[in-house]
Order: C-alpha cells, then sequence, then structure tokens
C-alpha cells in the first residue's frame, strides 16, 4: 500500500515567527509552503478581517491558501486591542500595553489565533479558532516574538511563566495557535486535502 502524500499547503503570511511556530506544530504531515505577503488588513471583527485576508491572498496567488491572524485581547477594554494588536504593540511597546491596563484592577487577556482556509479564488474561506486565557504582566523573557514576554497564560495548571519564558515546546502545547491548528489539521484530514 501506498504511503500517504504529506498534505501541500500554502500559507501565507509575512510573518517568520508565525510560519517557525506552525511549521514546528504541524511537523512532516504537512509539506508547507510559505509565501511571504504583506496583505492590507480591513478594519471589522476578527472574523470579518480573516475572511477577508484569506480571500485577498488566493486571488493574489491565485489557488489554495491558508492564512493567519492573531488577536490580543484585554478583557477591561471589552477585547481590545484584538485584531488591531499589532499596531498597539508597535507604538505603544510592551510597557505602554501595560500601561494601558494601569487604571484596571482586572489584567486579564487572551489570545486568539484565526486560522483561514480557501480552497481557491471563488470559494468562501473556512475559520478555524483557538483561545488561550491569561493575564497581562510586565515584560519577562526573550523579546524575539511579539507580545509573549507580557502574556501570561493560565496553561498549563499553575503555569508561573509568560509565553517568552516558556520552552518553545510548552508554548506550543497550550497556544492559541496549535489549538486552532489542530482544528485545521483535522479539517484537512477529513476532507483528504
Ligand atoms: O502577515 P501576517 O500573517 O498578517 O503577520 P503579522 O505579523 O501582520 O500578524 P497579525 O496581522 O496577525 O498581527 C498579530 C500581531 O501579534 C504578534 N503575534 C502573533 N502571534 C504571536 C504570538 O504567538 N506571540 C506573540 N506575538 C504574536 C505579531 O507579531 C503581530 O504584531
Ligand atoms: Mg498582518
Amino acid at each position: 500500500m501506498a504511503t500517504k502524500k504529506p498534505h501541500k499547503l500554502v500559507f501565507v503570511t509575512g510573518n517568520s515567527n508565525k510560519l517557525k511556530e506552525v511549521q514546528t506544530i504541524l511537523g512532516s504531515t504537512v509539506n508547507l509552503i510559505n509565501h511571504k505577503l504583506d496583505l492590507a488588513e480591513i478594519q471589522g471583527t476578527t472574523q470579518e478581517i480573516s475572511v477577508d485576508k484569506c480571500r485577498k491572498a488566493s486571488i493574489t496567488l491565485n489557488g489554495p491558501v491558508i492564512t493567519e491572524d492573531t488577536c490580543l485581547c484585554f478583557n477591561a477594554l471589552k477585547g481590545l486591542p484584538g485584531p488591531y494588536i499589532k499596531w498597539f504593540l508597535d507604538k505603544l511597546g510592551h510597557d505602554g500595553l501595560n500601561k494601558l491596563l494601569a487604571g484596571f484592577e482586572d489584567k486579564s487577556a487572551y489570545a486568539l489565533c484565526t486560522f483561514a482556509y480557501s480552497s481557491g479564488p471563488d470559494s468562501e474561506p473556512i475559520l478555524f479558532e483557538g483561545r488561550t486565557d491569561g493575564k497581562i504582566v510586565t515584560a519577562r523573557g526573550p523579546k524575539d516574538f511579539g507580545w509573549d514576554p507580557i502574556f501570561q497564560p493560565y496553561e498549563p495548571d499553575g503555569n508561573d511563566q509568560t509565553y517568552a519564558e516558556m520552552l518553545k515546546s510548552t508554548k506550543n502545547a497550550i497556544s492559541h495557535r496549535y489549538k486552532a491548528l489542530k482544528k485545521l489539521k483535522e479539517f484537512l484530514d477529513s476532507q483528504n486535502i
């Protein structure tokens, strides 16, 4: 019997850290091809932004693609910065993000990852979400990936480390990205894609 070939998937992202994590989590089951495009992102709900970005990627490359969007949502701010975290992080830095919550007792937050899959330019993208809850803390750990130093997830049980302080393997076992990817993978397997 022939062994099953690994899936071939085009992942459109301009973020090399995302790409690295996705490759590590998926391992050899998927033959991931990265296409580096910095796609314009609209304003709206996370879902609207994800669908629009995936559709643009699929039209640009004229074929099947996956894209990914990451939000960091502060509960005290009713979910903001959410999908706009990239711009808030760029302008305010880790310290400024902490200061946004200075007037609030509630420091809780969640990381939300949305993968979008489109089978081609004419088809509606399908979304897969993963969420990890935690709190915003003063930056601790290496500063090589986004807001990792200021997010301390509640998982694994009793965790006292930020995403940045964790072993990559620990982050990749509980992260928003891992949870969303698991759903995407189940879908691709079920469709034989
Ligand atoms: O090309 P795309 O895939 O859009 O890549 P991007 O860097 O623009 O990513 P987003 O639009 O999803 O913006 C998410 C922001 O959050 C950061 N980010 C994403 N995943 C993260 C993670 O797991 N830990 C820390 N920061 C993360 C990322 O660097 C951005 O500043
Ligand atoms: Mg982006």
